[in-house]
């Protein structure tokens, strides 16, 4: 079986969201813009902190699936690649978390 990945979900994201398919729903949150679907990647991101301190494997599994699902239609939504994000992440593979933090500009989050 091969191995689903991010980039494969941001396939069928970017196809879906300019499809005009009533049953979709990423065409659904694409149409309602950018705001709206930050607004639920927030919501998603809360959900998946509630089921990491208080549910099952099972919810969390669920939660953490949502909210990938919901980054990859904001960052289609901002034109921005996934690659764009992988690649920083490789970036960061050269020092560890801590000497990446320090090298952040001051007061950056
Ligand atoms: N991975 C997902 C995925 N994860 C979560 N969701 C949807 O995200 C929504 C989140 O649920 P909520 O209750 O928070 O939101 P809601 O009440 O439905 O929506 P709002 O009114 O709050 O906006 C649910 O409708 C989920 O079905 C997803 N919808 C789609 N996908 C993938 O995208 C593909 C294409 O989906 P469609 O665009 O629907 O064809 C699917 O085959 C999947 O691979």
């Amino acid at each position: 079986m091969t191995m689903f990945t991010l980039a494969d979900l941001e396939t069928i994201v970017a196809a879906r969201a300019r499809s005009d398919d009533p049953t979709s729903y990423t065409a659904k949150l694409a149409a309602r813009g950018l705001s709206k679907a930050a607004q639920k990647l927030g919501e998603e991101g809360v959900e998946t902190v509630i089921a990491a301190l208080t549910e099952s494997d099972a919810a969390l599994t669920g939660e953490a699936a949502d909210l990938l699902y919901h980054l990859l239609v904001v960052l289609h939504l901002r034109g921005l690649p996934l690659s764009a994000v992988m690649d920083e992440l490789q970036r960061r593979t050269a020092q560890t978390g801590l000497q990446e933090k320090a090298s952040r500009p001051q007061g950056a989050s």
